[in-house]
Order: structure tokens, then C-alpha cells, then sequence
């Protein structure tokens, strides 16, 4: 296997589970691949115990349908497959449907960046039913990762209080790709830079760093490392100093700052990466303030995350600058965000969609049927609830009723006073052509600052958040809960009498 070349072979048609291809077969097989199906992208709960969820990874997506094309080598691996009974498992006719077949669903979703809330759309795919499933894991794969790590780096940047936060998790990531996409949504959620520099080659994220331990063991002794250090970066020295003793360390650093000072140049700072962070700090800060430093950065590493960060603001530390790796990059408390993808709405016959709903034991389970869109409503600037509606109905904000999709019991009326609304949803794409343009990485970055800015700080308190509302217009309710007694009744006439 040579990672540095071909390793997708320009296609990533493949980087599904086995049992999409296998419902494609089948689906193709029983004449259904072309019916048309709406499916959607939502998740559940939010992750880390949080109120909120920042989207990402829809421009991943967009990129995955454009290109998304069986090759040669794609088909050929497939022809190869062979079943239990030693035939081939995929019949000729389905691969060469297969390799004609060109995307052409059209998708809405919320744009990168934007906040989100449990049960609403991310993104909703509408097109033939065998491009509907085969485009499940991937999406998920995509969207699931990127918006878990972009909310693990807004919490972390929110702990930071809008000091800057240096992403410096390459060495832990899972793998190469998760590498990539975590740097990626970690500048989005509000990180300031990334150590990873091929995530800066191919996102345009800003690239950033200090120096590691072994420089300083790599010399005689930590002097000599630090001012060979200021010799090859005299603008841009910070310095480690914690490699044998940290008091000394920071001794060590204002004499070189000092020695750049005469030659007319000015040291970055230090950074401190063991021991009592909140202590180090503060003694480092005195000493420098003492030393005629007062602008030198602390920067602060080590096992770093939204907990330890608040914690160490509360203790009043003098770190300015936060390096945080393993646990942004690994969404090391939740390591997995939970989106499912569901199946929602299928054209019959006549042409029309029917609904669909699947019933379960629990009721959170339970999906969210028909064609919708996502409304939020904003009083003063200020979001106060997301409303999921049927996209054909006319609404009147006015008099709209938003119903719990948990609990029928929990309601609340959109009253005459929020003025301003917005359309979650976005057109990405109609019939397989492409019709967004898809913004920068820091129009995205932009737009989670924006977005966070308009919720209130009870949703973005890392313990015990306080729930958004979010919810069902009542037409959109009451669908439901007829398809879903519907189904009930179905289900209790089809049970063998007692
Ligand atoms: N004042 C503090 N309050 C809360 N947490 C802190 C404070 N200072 C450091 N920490 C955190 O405590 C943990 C210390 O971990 P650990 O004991 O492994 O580090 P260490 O022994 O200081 O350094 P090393 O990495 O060399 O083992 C880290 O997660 C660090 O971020
Ligand atoms: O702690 P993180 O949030 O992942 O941040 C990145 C860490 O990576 C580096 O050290 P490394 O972990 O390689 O070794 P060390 O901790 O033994 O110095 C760096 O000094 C940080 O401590
Ligand atoms: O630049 C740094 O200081 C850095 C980079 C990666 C990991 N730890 C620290």
C-alpha cells in the first residue's frame, strides 16, 4: 500500500459499508433505483453534554457528489466480489448501471458554520433512491466527524474567552484524513492556527508553532538552545521552558529576550507544557513583568481542554495563549458524534411523496416524516426557537405552534414579536448541478462566531446547558402522530390474537 500515491485512485465511491451496495443490487434489481426518496441528516443529542452543535462539512460533501463516479478500478474490485455459493455477488448489468450512473440528487442543507440543534436537517438529499443510500456513509462519515470536532473547538475557544487557541493535535489524530478534517473544523470552530501544515497547504488555515523539548536536549544546555533558537527566529521566538527546571527556564528566556532586545528585536513569549499550569504562569508572568516584559505571550500546553481551561481562568493563571491537541482532535470525551440518516419521503405512482415514518419502542427514535425545512426565529437579534415545518406550508409566524417532537406536552407559540426569520436549508444542489457557492474557510470560521453570538449564554455553558426550544410546527406534528398511530394499528392487526 503506498499512502503518498493513489491511494483513492480518484475515487471514493467505494468509501461506503458493503450493505449500501448490496440494497443498491437489490434495489436495481427489483426495479426501485430510480424511484425518487427524500432522506435527511440529523442527529440526536448534541455531544459532550453541551446545548449546542456547530455544522461542518458540507464543502467535503459537495466535493464527494461532484466526483462521485464508479472508475474502472471501482468496478473491477466489485466484478471480483464472489458470494458464499463462489458466484459473483453483483450481476454485469447492475456494474455497468453502476458505472454510468452520475449523480444527479438535488441536496438542501445548513450552511458550515451554522448552529444546530438536535432532530433538524443538516442535510436532506432528495433523488433516485439508489443514490439516496449509497451517498448514507459517506455523509454521515463527513458531517458526523467535522461537526464534532468544530463544537469541541468552540467549547475549548469559549473556555479561552477569546484568547487565542493553537491547534496542535496532528500526532494523536485518528489517522491520516482524521488529521486533516480535524484541523480543518477545528479552525472553523475558532481555533487561531494549526501545527499541521499540510492542513494549511490545502485549507489556506494559518500555520503556527514553537519548538519542542528535544531542541533544548539536543544542546549543551537550555541557554545555549534558546539563543540558537532567537539566532534562526528573532522575530518569532517562544520559548520552552519547562525542560528541566521551569523557574530557571523562564530565567533563561529574559536573558536571551534581553540579548534581542539590544539588537533592536522582540521575544514572542514562552510556553510552559508540565506542572501546575495556573502557578507556572503566574510566576512566569511576574518575573517577566518584572524583567521589562510585560508584553511577552505565556503560552500554555498539556492534556489541554474546555474543563481544564475554564478551570484554570477561574484560578486566575496568566496563560494567554493555549496549545491544545489530543483531546480537540480526538473529541477525546465524546469520541463519536451520533447523526443517523433517515429515509423520510418516497414519490408512488401518481407522483406525489408519501410520507414515511418509522415507528420504535422509544420514542425519540421515532423519525420526523415528509419534506421539511428548518425556520429560526430571532427576537432583537437574539435566536429563540427552530421551528421544523413542511416545506409547502404557507407559515404564519404569528400564529405558529412548535411542539416538542419528544414530548407532545412541551409547546410553545411564536409570538407577534419575532420579527426576523431565516431559512436553515440552503439549494447546494438540483439535479446533480451545483448551486452554491461555497465560502472561504474564514467566512465559515466567521459565521460560527456570528451564530454563537446570537444565542444566549445558558445554551453555551459547558455544565448543564439550558435547552433551546426546537420543534415541530403543529401541522408537521400532527402527520406524525397520525402516521405514527397509523402504523400502531397496523401493526396490532397484523399480532395473532391472544
Ligand atoms: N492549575 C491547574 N488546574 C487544573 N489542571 C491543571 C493545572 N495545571 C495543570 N493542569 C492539568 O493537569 C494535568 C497534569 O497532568 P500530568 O500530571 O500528566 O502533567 P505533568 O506531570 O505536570 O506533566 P507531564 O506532561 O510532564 O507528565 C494536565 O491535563 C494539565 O493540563
Ligand atoms: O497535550 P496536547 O493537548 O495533546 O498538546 C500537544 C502536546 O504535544 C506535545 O508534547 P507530547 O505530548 O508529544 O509530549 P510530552 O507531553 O511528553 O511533552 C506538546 O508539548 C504538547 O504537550
Ligand atoms: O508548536 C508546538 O509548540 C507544538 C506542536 C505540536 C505539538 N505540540 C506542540
Amino acid at each position: 500500500m503506498k499512502i503518498t500515491k493513489d491511494l483513492y485512485q480518484g475515487s471514493l465511491a467505494l468509501l461506503t459499508d458493503f450493505y449500501q451496495l448490496t440494497m443498491a443490487y437489490a434495489y436495481w434489481k427489483s426495479g426501485k433505483a430510480e424511484q425518487e426518496a427524500v432522506f435527511n441528516l440529523f442527529f440526536r443529542k448534541h455531544p459532550f453534554q453541551g446545548g449546542f452543535t456547530v455544522a461542518a462539512g458540507l464543502d467535503y460533501v459537495i466535493d464527494y457528489c461532484k466526483n462521485f463516479k464508479f472508475n474502472k478500478e471501482d468496478i473491477d474490485y466489485l466484478a471480483a466480489m464472489k458470494g458464499k455459493d463462489g458466484q459473483p455477488v453483483f450481476a454485469k448489468g447492475f456494474l455497468d448501471y453502476l458505472s454510468e450512473m452520475r449523480f444527479s440528487c438535488d441536496i438542501d442543507a445548513v450552511e458550515e458554520g451554522t448552529v444546530v440543534f438536535p432532530n433538524t436537517p443538516l442535510v436532506r438529499v432528495k433523488g433516485p433512491l439508489i443514490q439516496c443510500q449509497l451517498l448514507e456513509t459517506p455523509l454521515l462519515n463527513i458531517i458526523n466527524f467535522q461537526s464534532l470536532i468544530a463544537t469541541k473547538a468552540a467549547r475549548i475557544n469559549l473556555a479561552a474567552l477569546g484568547e487565542p487557541v493553537l491547534e496542535f493535535g496532528l500526532r494523536r489524530a485518528q489517522g491520516i484524513d482524521g488529521g486533516l478534517a480535524a484541523s480543518r473544523a477545528a479552525y472553523i470552530g475558532g481555533c487561531s492556527s494549526t501545527s499541521n501544515v499540510m492542513a494549511g497547504k490545502l485549507f489556506g488555515i494559518p500555520v503556527s508553532g514553537t519548538h519542542a523539548h528535544s531542541w533544548i536536549m539536543s544542546f549543551e544546555t537550555e541557554l545555549e538552545a534558546f539563543e540558537a533558537y532567537a539566532e534562526a527566529f528573532p522575530d518569532q521566538s517562544v520559548f520552552l521552558v519547562d525542560t528541566y527546571d521551569t523557574v530557571n527556564g523562564i530565567k533563561n528566556a529574559i536573558k536571551v529576550g534581553k540579548a534581542l532586545r539590544s539588537k533592536g528585536k522582540e521575544m514572542l513569549g514562552i510556553r510552559i507544557d508540565s506542572g501546575d499550569l495556573a502557578y507556572f504562569s503566574n510566576v512566569a508572568r511576574e518575573m517577566l513583568d518584572e524583567a521589562g516584559f510585560p508584553d511577552a505571550k505565556i503560552v500554555a500546553s498539556n492534556d489541554l481542554d474546555e474543563h481544564i481551561i475554564s478551570s484554570l481562568k477561574g484560578q486566575e493563571a496568566s496563560i494567554n495563549v493555549w496549545g491544545v491537541g489530543t483531546k480537540l482532535v480526538t473529541a477525546f470525551d465524546q469520541p463519536a458524534l451520533g447523526g443517523v440518516y433517515k429515509l423520510s419521503a418516497i414519490r408512488i405512482e401518481d407522483g406525489t411523496f408519501v410520507p414515511k415514518v418509522k415507528i420504535s419502542q422509544q420514542s425519540m427514535k421515532i423519525n420526523i416524516p415528509g419534506i421539511h425545512n428548518v425556520k429560526r426565529y430571532y427576537s432583537k437579534g437574539k435566536a429563540v426557537a427552530d421551528m421544523i415545518y413542511l416545506e409547502d406550508q404557507e407559515i404564519n409566524p404569528k400564529a405558529a405552534l412548535i411542539i416538542d417532537p419528544n414530548d407532545p406536552t412541551r409547546r410553545k407559540r411564536l409570538m407577534p414579536y419575532f420579527y426576523q426569520e431565516e431559512t436553515l436549508l440552503k439549494e447546494i444542489f438540483r439535479r446533480g448541478e451545483l448551486q452554491y457557492a461555497p465560502p472561504s474557510i474564514e467566512a465559515i470560521r466567521e459565521r460560527v462566531q456570528v451564530q454563537l453570538g446570537a444565542f444566549d449564554k445558558a445554551h453555551k455553558r459547558l455544565v448543564n446547558p439550558h435547552i433551546y426550544p426546537v420543534g415541530l410546527e403543529e401541522n408537521l406534528h400532527n402527520l406524525r402522530m397520525n402516521l405514527v398511530l397509523q402504523a400502531k394499528q397496523t401493526e396490532d392487526e397484523d399480532q395473532p390474537e391472544k
